[in-house]
């Protein structure tokens, strides 16, 4: 159901690269996720932002809590504290917070001053965050070539693009969660794609069928995750489908190491993008208005919250 697809002749230019848009286009429009692999990141990069996030999260949580509340500054730190979301609040469902804690940043996203430890830090999120905009930007022409559009149709709308990088920590759970209560709720991504470096745990990431049944994601060590978000479902008019998806719990009285990290990259186009249903999936009639992606935002977190 979440096929694994080696991009590497699509990137090269090779013979392979119309299978592999093949495979994704497949995948995009039937469950929404797929594996990939042949990505080009450097592992390098991805170990150093792991190890100086796990630094940070094994500090003391009266001086995590000193970090990254404000957002005074652009392309700061912002961290958000165990509980403190409960994603499955923008489905309308009221569940308990979330059991993980996170650290987030974006190159155009508020934020507050970057701590002075874990050294590095700073600079490992922004290496992590440009070889994200390289794959993205592969994975957009994959994309094109997918549905039929110029290679480079998306790229004005990600020149001052609002992606986010997220590392998230999931504790291990020496109590019992409390009923509703998991690691991440239930959710579906909301902007363009969500480029995932997930990790094997007992309580991982779980995708649901189009008959409501969750199945565990497939880990492959090196391998992304790659799920589409709900602002390019709109924008192909529904062809292309945002999953829901959580972070399950380990299995109650589990004994071994639980503990687990994520990494996710938001892929969102700039504040004044049209999201206007695209040329080759207008054949039926556009189902939706013209939005910009500031007013799409506002309007899903005006719908998750009841505003
Ligand atoms: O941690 C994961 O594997 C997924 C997290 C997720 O879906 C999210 O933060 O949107
Ligand atoms: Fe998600």
């Amino acid at each position: 159901m979440i096929p694994v697809v080696d991009i590497s002749a699509f990137i090269s230019g090779g013979t392979g690269a119309a299978d592999v848009v093949r495979q994704i286009e497949a995948a995009a429009t039937q469950s929404g996720f797929f594996l990939v692999t042949g990505h080009g990141v450097d592992p390098a990069v991805t170990k150093r932002l792991y190890d100086l996030a796990h630094d940070f999260f094994d500090e003391p949580q009266d001086w995590k809590a000193t970090i990254g509340r404000g957002r005074g500054v652009t392309g700061g730190i912002a961290f958000a504290p165990m509980k403190e979301e409960a994603l499955a609040g923008t489905l309308g469902m009221k569940t308990p917070g979330d059991l993980k804690e996170s650290l987030n940043f974006g190159p155009l996203l508020a934020g507050d001053t970057w701590p002075d430890r874990p050294e590095g830090i700073e600079a490992a999120f922004r290496a992590y965050f440009a070889e994200m905009e390289t794959l993205a930007k592969h994975l957009r022409a994959i994309f094109c070539s997918a549905i039929g559009l110029a290679p480079d149709h998306f790229e004005p709308a990600f020149e001052n693009h609002l992606s986010a990088l997220r590392v998230i920590n999931y504790p291990e759970q020496p109590e019992a969660p409390e009923p509703g209560q998991l690691r991440a709720g239930e959710h579906t991504d909301y902007g363009f794609m969500t480029i995932l470096r997930s990790e094997a745990s007992a309580g991982g990431l779980q995708v649901q069928r189009r008959d409501g049944v969750w199945l565990d994601a497939p880990n492959i060590e090196g391998a992304y995750v790659v799920n589409i978000g709900d602002a390019f479902m709109r924008w192909s008019n529904d062809e292309w489908v945002s999953t829901p998806h959580r972070v399950a719990n380990p299995p109650s009285g589990f004994k071994g190491t639980a503990r687990r990290q994520s990494i996710p990259f938001f892929l969102n186009p700039s504040a004044e993008t049209m999201i206007e249903c695209l040329p080759p999936f207008a054949g039926d009639g556009a189902k939706y208005d013209p939005i910009s992606f500031a007013d799409y935002i506002a309007l899903k977190t005006s719908q998750a919250f009841g505003g």
